[in-house]
């Protein structure tokens, strides 16, 4: 287990003797943690491990056969107001919509979530993700490592309790990825509890209070 100085605030997500299968594969079972305000939990492991699996199961993208996920101790359920407002997440794909560029899907975003000053906030934020030069084009013609950046940007313009990044060192380069770092414990620091699937082992020592390994899953 690896140690940051950040004190443990209220549980926010609490993952209780999970199991998933996929007809004969168990891809996980018994599987518990906690992860508590303005901690971050990483999940590390081989591929084919289960991470993105419980991941999905966390924020109800997929759902559990046995065992319970709660987050600020109601049950997952994608439906719920609270749910969705506490819980942002880069999980595969981030949808964006082909008509906005990047300045107006960030300012959708922030002002569907009730964000003060969306426009400034998508400003700041293009900024802050290294995408100012792009603000003004489609996703569609955005690089891999700018549309990921995008994705990025899209939790960073909303309040989150629980914030769940699969992989987002993917497609960073040497400074995206340093940029990620100090991003994730900046949102730790504000109270945020974080989870994040990693396969980058100096960001999970940068940013990671606590590991879970998958590879003792099964
Ligand atoms: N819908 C599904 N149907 C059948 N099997 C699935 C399904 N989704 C995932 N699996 C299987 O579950 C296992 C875990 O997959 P998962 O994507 O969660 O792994 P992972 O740890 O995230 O891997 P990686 O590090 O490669 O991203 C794999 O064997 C995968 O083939």
């Amino acid at each position: 287990m690896l140690s940051h100085s950040r004190p443990e605030g209220r549980t926010i997500l609490s993952v209780d003797g999970a199991e998933r299968r996929f007809g004969d594969l168990v891809v996980f079972s018994d599987v518990s943690f906690d992860v508590a305000a303005g901690r971050c939990c990483a999940l590390v492991g081989a591929n084919g491990a289960g991470k993105t699996t419980l991941l999905n199961c966390v924020i109800g993208a997929d759902r559990l056969d046995d065992g319970t996920v709660t987050v600020c101790g109601e049950s997952v359920d994608e439906a719920s107001p609270h749910f969705r407002r506490a819980v942002a997440a880069v999980v595969g794909d981030v949808a964006t919509f082909p008509h906005l560029t990047t300045h107006e899907h960030l300012q959708l975003v922030a002002s569907g979530h009730g964000m003060p000053d969306p426009y400034g906030l998508a400003t700041r934020t293009l900024d802050d993700v290294g995408l100012t030069s792009a603000r003004d084009q489609l996703p569609v013609t955005l690089s891999s490592g700018q549309r990921h950046r995008l994705a990025l940007a899209s939790v960073l313009v909303r309040p989150s309790e629980l914030l769940v990044l699969d992989e987002p060192e993917q497609h960073l380069d040497a400074d995206g990825r340093e940029w990620l770092a100090a991003t994730v414990q900046r949102i730790a620091s504000e109270g945020t509890a974080i989870l994040i699937v990693s396969h980058d082992a100096a960001l999970v020592t940068a940013v990671a209070d606590d590991t879970v390994d998958g590879d003792s899953w099964r």
